[in-house]
């Protein structure tokens, strides 16, 4: 019996941006593309194009470099939004436009402030015009989660006969259970049948987005929308890796359909979102965390001992998590076992970034006994951010005794090559090393957020800094992030990438809620 396939549909860089603090720049969203087509996803949401010129460039970057996969912009049932998500996907050799309209009473009557009968109308009119761009449309009914039933067929019917051949039904408030999403599934498949692929789109506010879209699929749903590490609005989406895993292990009930998705490329890629956006997957995260395949406890270790499959469902490797990986990096280790590794890790990198990634590594290497892949990461993320470095750290030292008061002397490098030094005090040493900054260059911080982790393990672990500053009071806070093996230089390079990103971003700014920066 030949199988269906699932479309694998990833919203990491829409939905999954919108998760506060996960904002990502242009090299970032390339990079993530580029592991997502790598991973097997079949269309990549690369953003909403008419949201900021920030989006719609990565969109139009994205949809030059991906081959395989489709490329899709977000967009309101709005001309100039479609135009915008038109525009942006036009290089890609696959392209889809996604437009979406609320069709629950509530939206429609406190967000739209609109009638049904404008609604479809506004619907059917947006779906016309995408046709004009593209021929793969997709339609989704916002809140259909809590749309009513007859209301629904009517406009699917209209956006059907306009020209979508993607119908989804999100559950955006996440308020369904796997039963009602099974129920109402299958009397819309069994209304549209083959006129449309029926796809879901499950937000996690209740824990079941998971749950929902496997029942969905079980009622004939075609297409899943879901993102790494189920990143998302609010409490996230369905995770990708939970979805394709639980159709691969349960393959016995699932044994009517299959995806497109390289497992073993599920690990890299989570790996990737976190060191880029700096959310981690919590520990006992299904699939990813930490401790998804750990065994603490005497009696699950011994029996995993005498076999694995006592407490294990599926073997790591499936996943990509090679508990055996026996190449270890350190100083006397050669550009080959490093790109190998990197690639391992879910980074392509163009000769000149490669030759970059391996300078920085062997002066890592020099300081640092073990170079774990943690380090690597970080080290590679951290380059990938292009912000033009109008200021560069060069040396920092730092007077701090109890009861006396704080100082920084800092050393910065301007990109014309000049350097200045300067000293002051401040309420802390951070306070102190930010004041003198502000000094140095003359714009004047407020530091919004400050969060320091280290990236791998042992007492030369790095040091990952990120800040949030404001270096205006009409303006949102900038991120910044800084790595090193000490603390302190981090922090200030973590505000320098705050700057440099203001700074390279000043004009943007207004248009744009919020950029990225990064030094290391
Ligand atoms: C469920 C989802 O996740 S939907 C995607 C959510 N993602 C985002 O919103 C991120 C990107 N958003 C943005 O950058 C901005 O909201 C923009 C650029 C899209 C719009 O900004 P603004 O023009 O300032 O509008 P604002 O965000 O304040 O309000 C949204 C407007 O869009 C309207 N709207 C909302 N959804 C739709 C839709 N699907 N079709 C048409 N209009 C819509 C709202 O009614 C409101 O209109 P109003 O200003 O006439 O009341
Ligand atoms: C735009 C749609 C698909 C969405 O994100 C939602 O409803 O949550």
């Amino acid at each position: 019996m030949s199988k269906e396939h699932i479309v694998i549909f990833d919203t990491t860089l829409r939905d999954g941006e919108q998760s506060p603090g996960a904002s990502m720049n242009t090299e970032e969203k390339i990079q993530i593309a580029s592991q997502l087509e790598k991973l097997g996803v079949d269309v990549i949401e690369a953003g909403f194009a008419a949201a900021s010129p920030g989006d719609f460039d990565a969109i139009a970057r994205i949809a030059q470099r991906v081959k395989n996969s489709t490329v899709c912009s977000l967009a309101r049932a709005l001309e100039k939004d479609i135009k915008a998500a038109g525009d942006a996907i036009a290089a890609a050799p696959k392209k889809r436009i996604h437009t979406f309209i609320a069709t629950s009473p509530i939206h429609m009557e406190y967000k739209l402030r609109m009638k049904p009968d404008e609604v479809i109308k506004r619907a059917v009119e947006a779906v016309q015009y995408a046709r004009t761009f593209v021929d793969d449309v997709e339609f989704s009914l916002e809140d259909a989660g809590r749309s009513e039933m007859g209301f629904m067929k009517e406009i699917i019917d209209a956006t059907i006969s306009a020209g979508a051949g993607t119908i989804n039904i999100p559950d955006t408030v996440g308020i369904l259970l796997p039963q009602e999403v099974a129920e109402r599934i299958a009397e819309l498949k069994a209304f549209i049948g083959n006129r449309a692929i029926i796809s879901v789109h499950n937000h996690n506010d209740l824990g079941l987005a998971v749950a929902n879209s496997l029942a969905a699929i079980q009622s004939g749903a075609r297409q899943v929308e879901c993102t790494i590490n189920g990143l998302g609005e609010r409490a996230g989406n369905a995770a990708l890796e939970e979805i394709v895993m639980a159709l691969k292990v349960r393959s016995d009930v699932f044994d009517n359909v299959e995806t497109g998705i390289n497992t073993r490329e599920i690990y890299p890629t989570s790996r990737l979102i976190a060191s880029i956006t700096g959310i981690e997957p919590q520990p006992n995260k299904a699939i990813v965390g930490k401790n998804a395949f750990a065994h603490e406890s005497g009696i699950h270790q011994d029996g995993v001992l005498k076999n694995k499959q006592t407490y294990e469902i599926f073997a790591p490797e499936e996943i990509g998590l090679d508990v055996n990986d026996t190449l270890v990096l350190g100083k006397h280790s050669g550009r080959a076992a490093f790109k190998d590794k990197l690639e391992k890790l879910g980074f392509t990198l163009d000769e000149e970034e490669l030759n970059e990634a391996f300078a920085r590594f062997k002066e890592l290497a020099d300081k640092k006994k073990d170079i774990y892949d943690d380090d690597l990461r970080a080290l590679v993320t951290s380059q990938m951010t292009n912000i033009e470095k109008t200021w560069e750290l060069v040396a920092l030292q730092l007077m701090d005794s109890t009861g006396g008061v704080p100082s920084a002397a800092v050393t910065i490098r301007k990109n014309d090559g000049s350097e200045v030094t300067d000293a002051g005090i401040g309420d802390g040493t951070i306070d102190a090393v930010f004041k003198t900054i502000d000094r140095i260059t003359g714009y004047h911080g407020l530091l919004k957020d400050y969060k320091v982790k280290s990236v791998s393990q042992g007492k030369d672990a790095l040091a990952s800094v990120t800040v949030q500053v404001a270096f205006n009071d009409n303006e949102p806070a900038v991120i910044g992030h800084g790595l090193s093996i000490d603390t302190m230089f981090a922090s200030a390079k973590a505000y320098l990438g705050a700057l440099n990103s203001y700074i390279s971003m000043e004009g943007m700014l207004k248009k744009r809620p919020q950029g990225s920066g990064c030094n290391v």
